[in-house]
């Protein structure tokens, strides 16, 4: 799924008002509608909601829910700033409505203290939207910032007021703390990044029938990967294969004490469909790593740590797991990385080795997948101010070493050369943890040796990853999921898409 900037959703809205053909208060109404559905589906009717509204859009469609809920049978107050009284078109028209109703009593934002709100209360903010464009002022601030002390539960239209829908926050920017945020048809790109995503609560997509000519033809850079893509990208197994139909990994990985990262990366490259599976481990893994993972071949190298790089051209190698940063393991691989061509997956200690030399980042194969997590990225390219720039550096980075780099976060990003960067939304706070990364890099080395395209296997490995983890979740919670349990929920993730 696409996402807009602030300024693209507008156009959007503004194409659809002229070509559906629909009337701009028509298109509110039916933004609010959508909203008092889900509100309707969620809240019983004994909750009484305090709806905030602003002077522009986002307050027209509160007070358009307003109504509606009120004519669902629910308790409704609004609240307004009466000392601003330049309101957009479709925000009077529709405060004009709630005016005429005797059952809905609209207060001023400075009343809520005087009045005590009940029990059962929700509160509904729908002061600013996406036309948010500069700081907000005091008496909003103070508003919202008395919202947050009150445990009601909260909602958002459209986007927490306080945030850009593109970008991070201003300087001490307050931001109405929402538990449920109702989006209008399209994710928004402050939804997705740690500073700003943590004021959204849960995120609910609401498809308001915005045009779809304009959202196919509009151009943008970011997506959110969502199922519709991945069973695109998916490709069953032909009933007619045989084994060297699905590529050959080879995971580079372990060192003494770190045996357990090599066994992870092997196991996944494994469950996820590659053909036939190799480990290039130090001796000392030797017996763990057969053992544990028959299915897999095991070549050695070195006795306690890597000493030399496979140079197979016919295998995707996945390295880094546990590597360590030994000169002899650093040495080696700095020889191969010079030599070698063929895109490879580099993770962990193999780009903590990158770090200790930037120089030799030019020489990694074009078209290899990185898969840093923000520190290791911060390592290898720089520090920056918040996560936004984080990304427009990565995509920067990507662009020049002709690499794609996948950003390990909560929703991790995969950044490709030509610049476009894909957010992924499966996955959860259980998966921070040691060993997950070790999961991911072999999930993504398999993909790629089955012949994927880098962009396809970055894609695809993170979703598939971060499924397994929502999965692994439901079953053993949050705390108590380990990395192993991914990797076996990785055969019920494949058969939903079958
Ligand atoms: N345009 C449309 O057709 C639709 C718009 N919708 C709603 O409209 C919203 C966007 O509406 P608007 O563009 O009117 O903008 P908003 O309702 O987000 O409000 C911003 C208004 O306040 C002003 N403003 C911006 N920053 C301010 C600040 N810091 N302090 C004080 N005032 C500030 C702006 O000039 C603008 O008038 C969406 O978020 C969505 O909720 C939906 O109803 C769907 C259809
Ligand atoms: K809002």
């Amino acid at each position: 799924m696409k996402i807009f900037s602030a300024q693209q959703i507008r156009n959007c809205d503004q194409f659809t008002i002229e070509n559906e053909p629909i009337s701009p208060i028509k298109l509110v109404e039916r933004a609010a509608e959508t909203c008092a559905r889900w509100i309707e589906n969620h809240f019983n009717k004994t909750s009484e909601f305090q709806v905030f509204c602003g002077n522009g859009n986002n307050g027209a469609d509160g007070f358009s829910l307003a109504r509606i809920l009120y004519t669902k049978g629910f308790d409704v107050n609004v609240f307004i700033n009466e000392k601003n009284s330049k309101y957009s078109q479709e925000a009077e028209i529709n405060l004009k409505r709630i005016r005429e109703i005797s059952g809905i009593a609209v207060y001023d934002f400075n009343e809520i203290e005087d009045l005590g709100f009940q029990e059962n209360s929700v509160l509904v903010d729908s002061v600013f939207g996406t036309g948010l464009n500069r700081k907000i002022e005091i008496s909003v601030k103070n508003l919202i910032q008395k919202l947050n002390h009150l445990s009601f539960p909260k909602i958002s239209i459209d986007i927490p007021s306080g945030l850009f829908a593109d970008r991070s926050l201003e300087e001490n920017q307050i931001v109405f703390n929402a538990d449920e945020t109702l989006s209008f048809q399209f994710w928004k790109k402050s939804f997705l990044h740690p500073e700003t995503g943590k004021f959204c609560g849960n995120i609910h997509i609401l498809e308001i029938g915005l045009s779809q000519k304009f959202i196919e033809n509009e151009h943008s850079d970011y997506f959110v990967i969502d199922e519709t893509e991945i069973h695109k990208i998916y490709r069953p197994r032909n009933q007619f294969s045989h084994k060297g139909n699905f590529g050959k990994t080879t995971i580079v990985a372990g060192s003494f004490g770190k045996i357990g990262a090599a066994v992870l990366a092997t196991k996944a490259a494994l469950k996820s469909g590659s053909g036939i599976t190799f480990a290039r481990i130090p001796a000392c893994g030797y017996f763990v790593l057969q053992s544990v993972c028959p299915e897999a071949m095991v070549e050695v190298s070195g006795e306690n740590f890597v000493t030399d790089f496979p140079v197979e051209n016919d295998h995707v190698l996945g390295i880094g797991p546990g590597l360590g940063t030994n000169s002899e393991t650093q040495k080696s691989f700095f020889e191969f990385l010079k030599n070698y061509k063929n895109p490879v997956v580099l993770d962990a200690d193999a780009l903590n080795l990158i770090a200790q030399n930037t120089e030799i980042l030019s020489s990694i194969p074009r078209n290899s997948i990185i898969t840093p997590h923000p520190k290791e990225f911060e390592r290898l390219f720089g520090s920056t101010e918040n996560s936004f720039e984080r990304l427009e550096l990565a995509r920067k980075k990507s662009k020049e070493f002709g690499i794609y780099i996948v950003l390990k976060d909560h929703h991790t990003q995969v950044i490709t050369p030509e610049q476009k960067v894909f957010y992924n939304i499966t996955g959860n706070s259980g998966m921070a943890k040691g060993g997950s990364g070790d999961v991911l890099l072999g999930i993504i080395t398999s993909l790629l040796a089955q012949n994927y395209s880098p962009e396809e296997a970055a894609v695809f490995g993170v979703w598939l990853h971060g499924k397994a983890g929502d999965f692994a979740a439901e079953k053993n919670s949050k705390e108590a999921m380990l990395p192993s349990d991914l990797i076996d929920e990785l055969g019920n993730v494949f058969k939903i898409l079958a």
